[in-house]
């Protein structure tokens, strides 16, 4: 019997954090100016970097649950102190990692469509992948605030190919965490991960993907064929 050929890859949809850009640096200053505000010891940079992943309000519940409970109140301060200086740095000591251009310009000289889905907020994503030089390589992007719902949920990626005009079986995530591959395999989408990104602690050969990547060219064979 006649083998199928696997389904053309029409779209793929990127992280952001930890996938394109390793922002770091930005996230931990801006939470080191956000601890230092409310009168309390600031975190470590490797810390921080475990705490991202599941969104804004996360990563400050987080840095603040470290010295026991948030209220309601403390959070409300600690989310408009972390948005104010986050603002003022997002992007600053930000790098794009290597392979990422290259791979981006790649899949759109051969016309696959690409979308940038984030669970950082609208208000930081649009500047940031602008400062970068990334913006115009994404037809869509869908961020932590876009639709209802976050990954590991599904929502987003099923919005971006909704946006793109494609099925989800069509479409391929490449990200660096359990919430990008939990939102994949729930969307019905393959999915790679990146090894040099972020996991929430977690080791990533640990996580059920599709594969690893140690560079984003390492992908284009497996999408252009
Ligand atoms: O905002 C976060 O927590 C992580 O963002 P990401 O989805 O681009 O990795
Ligand atoms: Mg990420």
């Amino acid at each position: 019997m006649a083998m199928h050929p696997p389904a053309a890859v029409r779209a793929v949809l990127f992280d952001l954090d930890g996938t394109l850009l390793d922002s770091i640096p930005d996230l931990s200053e801006a939470c080191h100016r956000m601890m230092l505000e409310l009168g309390r010891a600031p975190h470590d940079i490797e810390v921080i970097r475990s705490f991202v992943g599941k969104g804004m309000l996360n990563l400050v519940r987080r840095c603040l649950s470290e010295h026991g409970t948030a209220s309601e109140a403390d959070m409300e301060r600690a989310v408009a102190a972390f948005q104010r200086h986050y603002a003022d740095v997002n992007g600053a000591a930000t790098l794009l990692y290597d392979g990422v251009v290259p791979a981006l310009q790649a899949l759109r000289e051969r016309g696959v469509a690409m979308a940038c889905v984030t669970n950082k907020p609208t208000a930081f994503t649009g500047p940031l992948l602008a400062r970068m030089g990334l913006a115009d390589y994404f037809a869509v992007t869908v961020s932590g605030d876009t639709v209802a719902e976050k990954k590991p949920h599904p929502a987003p990626l099923r919005h971006a190919c909704a946006l793109l005009g494609v099925t989800a079986e069509q479409a391929l995530m490449i990200g660096d965490s359990a919430n990008d591959a939990e939102a994949a395999r729930a969307a019905g989408m393959p999915v790679l991960l990146v090894t040099y990104g972020y996991s929430e602690g977690m080791p990533v050969d640990s996580i059920e993907c599709d594969g690893l990547l140690s560079s984003l060219v390492e992908a284009l064979p497996r999408i252009l064929g």
